[in-house]
This record gives C-alpha cells, structure tokens and sequence, in this order.
C-alpha cells in the first residue's frame, strides 16, 4: 500500500501542495485528475521520490520512498517527457536498466519490444515523441515495478497503441498485483481504466474516492411539475449545477440515489428521470462549483 500523509511542498517561497493525504491500495488503479498547473506533476514527483516535501512523508508498504534506495527500486516514475541518454537506442537504454534495477527481467523486456515494433537499435532522440512514451512503457515494465507512476502516459499516442498500452498496464495489474498512479486530462481513458479517482484543484483535494462510489453520489436530474418547481424540493436537494428551460428543469444533484429519488417523488413531479454521469461531467461540475469556469475546459 502506498501512503501519502500530510504533504506540503512549495516552490521558491510559493506553496504547491497543501497538507495532501491519500493512500492507494495495492494492485489498484489510482487516476489524478486536475485543472492545469493544479500540482498533479509536482504531486507525483514527490510520490516518486524525486522531489522532496518541506513536510509530511510518502511511504510504501510502510518504508519511506524519499532517499530509500530499495524502495525506489520498486517502484518507476514516467515523466510526462521521458529522459533517455543522448544518442542510446533501445537496447543500450535496457542495458543501462538491467544494471540498475536488480528485478530487470530480459524476457519481459524483449516481449514488449516486439508488441510495440520498436526498432531497438535506432537512436531514441530519432523518434516521434509517442513513440519515445512506448520505449519508455517498455523499460519501466521490464523493471517489474510494484508501483508504476505515470505522468499523462498516453499523450501523443494513437488508438491503436493506446489500447495496446492500457491492455498491458490491466494485465500487470491483475498478474503482478502492481499499482498504478496515473495522471491524466483524458477523463474518458482515466474512467476505463481507474478504480480510485483524485481531483486537485490548486494543490488540494477537491474529492478523492473510489469511482464507483463517486458515480452513485451525483445524479442529472431531469423534472418538471404541474405548476411551478416547488422552492423547498430545491433547498432539500445538494444542487450542484441547475438549467431551468420552460418547465423543466435540468439538475446535477449530489447525495444517496435512493433519498434524493424519494424526496422528488414526494412532490410528484409529472417528469422525472435519474440518470448517471459520466465522469467527465462530474469533473465539469465539481470544478464549476469551485469557481473554475467550465468553458476553461470545455476548450482543452
Ligand atoms: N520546478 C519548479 N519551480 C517553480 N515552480 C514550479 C516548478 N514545478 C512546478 N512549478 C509550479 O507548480 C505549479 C503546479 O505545477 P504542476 O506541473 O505540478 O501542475 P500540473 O497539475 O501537473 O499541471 P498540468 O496539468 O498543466 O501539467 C505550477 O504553478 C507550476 O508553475
């Protein structure tokens, strides 16, 4: 299990992170989401152990990650730019690898190569920036990492290697039991493949939940009524977003299913209709609520 307790970290004097705290179960999938410059990169530099908190401590399965070299060695972090030396290809990049991480397993390595059809022997700066990300795939997954952090892994990728990637990534987790942290602003990729989600917003938690319990806590609701929507069901209800259109009324509602389909049922609405967001649409309306306006990223 990875624990995250209490993590504040500032840059030049300005704080970034503030009092983060979260842990993420093993062989789970933990999905960071955010507004742009929110702290998520910087977050998971300090998970990684390349950056260090002013305080509060990350630690898996209870051993401390910063300046903990065995700890390190299970665990990978793929920058949102992977680092590659000048001029090595492929193969001298494994090589390095092998040295360094005392799990490098060769077969692995090789298997993955031929998945991605990487040429190994061509120098790495040669290549296209998605097909930099796939080589770093492939060398972070030969290190069989109990942890695998990843920084906006599939940007620059093409469908096809897309799903290729997130194949690989669910078979590791369900063979290996590994863990994945993962960032990303593909809201879509993050829902088909994350169990645990985290929004940060200005270097804190708006929400941190397992998905499946953030998607039964929020409704669209669509209602109308005989006369006027009465004022009291509106003041009932946790009302996130709301579009009046005639009659009817359009509401992001938050709150237990089953007392938010009962209350509006007790005022007999002569429309209604509950139905689920996507997680994409929980993402808009959360960071709506907190000010951050939803043409912002709409436009992304
Ligand atoms: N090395 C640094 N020195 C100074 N400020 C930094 C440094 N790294 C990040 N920051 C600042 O920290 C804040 C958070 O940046 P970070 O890259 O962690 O955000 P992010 O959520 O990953 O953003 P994005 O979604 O745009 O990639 C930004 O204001 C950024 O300018």
């Amino acid at each position: 299990m990875i624990e995250i307790k209490s993590i504040n970290k500032a840059f030049e004097g300005t704080k970034i992170l503030h009092d983060i705290s979260f842990s993420v179960q093993k062989a789970s999938i933990y999905g960071l989401l955010g507004s742009n410059g929110a702290g998520k990169t910087t977050l998971l530099k300090t998970i990684a152990g390349v950056l260090k908190p002013e305080s509060g401590e990350v630690s898996v399965n209870a051993q401390p990650v910063y300046e903990n070299i065995p700890t390190k060695e299970t665990l990978f972090f793929i920058p949102d730019q992977p680092f590659f030396f000048a001029h090595y290809s492929l193969t001298q990049m494994a090589r390095f690898y092998q040295n360094t991480y005392s799990r490098w397993d060769e077969d692995r390595f090789q298997s993955l190569s031929k998945l991605f059809g990487i040429d190994p022997h061509k120098n790495l700066h040669k290549f296209s920036k998605g097909v930099q990300r796939q080589a770093a795939f492939i060398l972070a997954l030969a290190t069989q990492p109990n942890v695998l952090i990843l920084d906006e892994p599939m940007d620059g990728l093409d469908p096809v290697v897309r799903k290729k990637a997130k194949s690989v990534l669910i078979s590791e987790v369900a063979n290996r039991d590994m863990t994945i942290i993962i960032s990303s602003h593909n809201l879509r990729e993050v829902e088909d493949i994350c169990d645990h989600i985290g929004i940060l917003h200005g270097g804190e938690f708006l929400l941190e939940k397992e998905l499946d319990d953030l998607k039964s806590g929020i409704h669209k609701v669509q209602l109308a009524f005989k006369g006027d929507i009465p004022e009291q069901l509106f003041s009932d209800l946790d009302i996130l977003h709301n579009e009046t259109r005639g009659s009817v009324s359009l509401c992001i509602v938050r709150g237990d299913e089953q007392r938010v389909r009962s209350l509006i049922q007790s005022y007999h609405p002569v429309i209604f209709d509950l139905l689920p967001l996507t997680l994409e649409e929980i993402f808009v309306y959360e960071m709506e609520d907190v000010g951050y306006a939803i043409q912002n990223i709409m436009d992304q």
